[in-house]
């Protein structure tokens, strides 16, 4: 938000001006008031995004502003700038609604990091009204939805590899979207008119699996009274999506790479050779290349699926489009429930966005559907998104065993995290309620640093 208006108020020309300076060369468009009045004056005939105000001057103080501010709806991202010695007055100007404070004398570095906190949260607070706003008239049913980067180069290349026949390979750990992304690109081929079928191999035994995917003849084995036809006949010209393909036994993947290279496969007990035009969209949550290297995946089936492929990151690694889904959701939940609710309270919306979600779209999905049941109110808030993610305290997936310490490693930190983050965040919110909101006065009581608290609040998205 380098395009952001900022107001500083200071009495004291030298801030004043170094303030502006700074600012200024980051590209910020700064005004500048010596006394408060000025400064109350400004606010309410300009729109600012954020305003860097002293807390003492001769005739007002800058609580009295801030709450002149309030009382007038009047919106404004506020840090506040203070004394030594005068960190009272600093939970109150945080109490009246600031954002953040500021100690005098301040450099350079410490201002530009209290400003960007400052407007990074000022940008999500506005995406959250957007939402609201857009909550009951915009969304698509039934869309992808992502606007990061990530997300918009894999929809370009979706449109890119889609009305080709090449087989693609969509990578991703569990819930982050690969059965959707196999139905954009049937969707987007010249085949949309076929069927899409979608097939779990981790669900079927070996066996069963061949004839599954093949058919068999009658007779083939016990209990094969007559003939039965394949899913790859059944899809026809259609495309087959292959999920979970790491399960599938080598004796399989033989058969399946014959039919990639061509077309070809034979039914159980038969010796007569059928054709398939089906497209092939395969997808893990594993890593092939690893799998090939541990000789437990064909090498060659790995380089024939391989020519595509498209990784989906997890949630954690594209935040920016946790508020755009969760209002997806939250739409489509609230209409199924009949329920009229305006959207999610800033502070819970921060808190989604700072989740890791090891379950990725689908835990998120889950989330917000128990919220919408669960809520009486207007607005999603805090605590109820607390209460809720404590009975989603369900085992962290772990998607695959673990093959060495390492990996043993990782696995164990993800669900500590993953069980102990709820903890840490009703610990917070308990010291806080406690403590009227007043941080630091919160800190104390659990026998921590003001310092290292804030930092705790800020992981979990807590403002006050
Ligand atoms: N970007 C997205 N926008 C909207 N909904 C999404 C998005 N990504 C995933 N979903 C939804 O999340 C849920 C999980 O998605 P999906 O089943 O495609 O994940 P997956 O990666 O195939 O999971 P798994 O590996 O466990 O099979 C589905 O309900 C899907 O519709």
């Amino acid at each position: 938000m380098n395009d952001a208006k900022i107001l500083v108020v200071d009495d004291e020309p030298a801030i004043v001006s170094g303030c502006e300076m700074i600012l200024s060369e980051q590209g910020y468009h700064v005004e500048t008031c010596l006394s408060g009045r000025e400064g109350l004056k400004k606010l309410q005939t300009v729109p600012f995004d954020l305003v860097l105000l002293d807390i003492k001057f001769p005739n007002i103080n800058g609580i009295d502003i801030l709450k002149i501010l309030k009382q007038k709806n009047i919106q404004v991202t506020a840090v506040i700038m203070t004394g030594k010695g005068t960190i009272e007055n600093a939970v109150e100007a945080m109490k009246s609604g600031a954002f953040d404070f500021i100690t005098k004398p301040f450099g350079e570095e410490q201002l530009l990091e209290v400003i960007t906190k400052a407007l990074e949260s000022l940008t999500l607070i506005k995406e959250n009204e957007n939402l609201k706003k857009q909550l009951y008239d915009k969304f698509d049913f039934n869309n992808i939805i992502g606007h990061t980067p990530e997300i918009q180069k894999l929809f370009e290349k979706i449109q890119r590899v889609a009305p080709l026949d090449s087989t693609v390979l969509l990578n991703g750990e569990s819930g982050t979207g690969k059965e959707l992304f196999a139905h954009a690109i049937h969707e987007k081929s010249n085949r949309s008119k076929e069927l899409f079928l979608a097939v779990d191999c981790s669900t079927l035994a070996s066996t069963i699996m061949e004839s599954e995917l093949f058919g068999h003849v009658k007779g083939a084995f016990t209990g094969a009274d007559a003939n039965k036809q394949g899913i790859f006949e059944t899809t026809s010209r259609g495309t087959l999506f292959l999920d979970e393909i790491a399960s599938l036994d080598m004796d399989i993947q033989g058969k399946l790479l014959r039919v990639l290279e061509t077309g070809e496969y034979k039914p159980v007990g038969s010796s007569r050779i059928k054709k398939t035009a089906a497209r092939m969209v395969a997808a893990t949550n594993r890593d092939l290349g690893k799998m090939v290297e541990k000789k437990i995946f064909r090498e060659d089936l790995f380089y024939r699926l391989n020519v595509f492929p498209l990784h989906i990151p997890p949630l954690r690694e594209r935040r920016k489009d946790i508020p755009e889904i969760a209002y997806h959701f939250l739409k489509i939940f609230s209409r199924k429930a009949h329920k009229k609710i305006h959207g999610f309270s800033d502070d819970a919306l921060s808190a989604l966005v700072n989740f890791d979600w090891p379950g990725n779209v689908r835990q998120l999905k889950n989330v917000v559907e128990r919220l919408v049941i669960m809520c009486d109110a207007q607005e999603l808030n805090y605590q109820s998104l607390m209460d809720n993610f404590q009975t989603d305290s369900q085992p962290a997936e772990c998607s695959s065993i673990p093959t060495n310490l390492e990996e043993l490693k990782i696995a164990k930190k993800s669900l500590l995290k993953d069980r102990f983050g709820p903890i840490e965040r009703s610990f917070l919110r308990q010291a806080l309620d406690a403590a009227e909101g007043n941080i630091s006065q919160a800190a104390r009581s659990v026998g921590m640093q003001r310092s290292n608290f804030s930092a705790m609040m800020k992981k979990h998205g807590i403002r006050f």
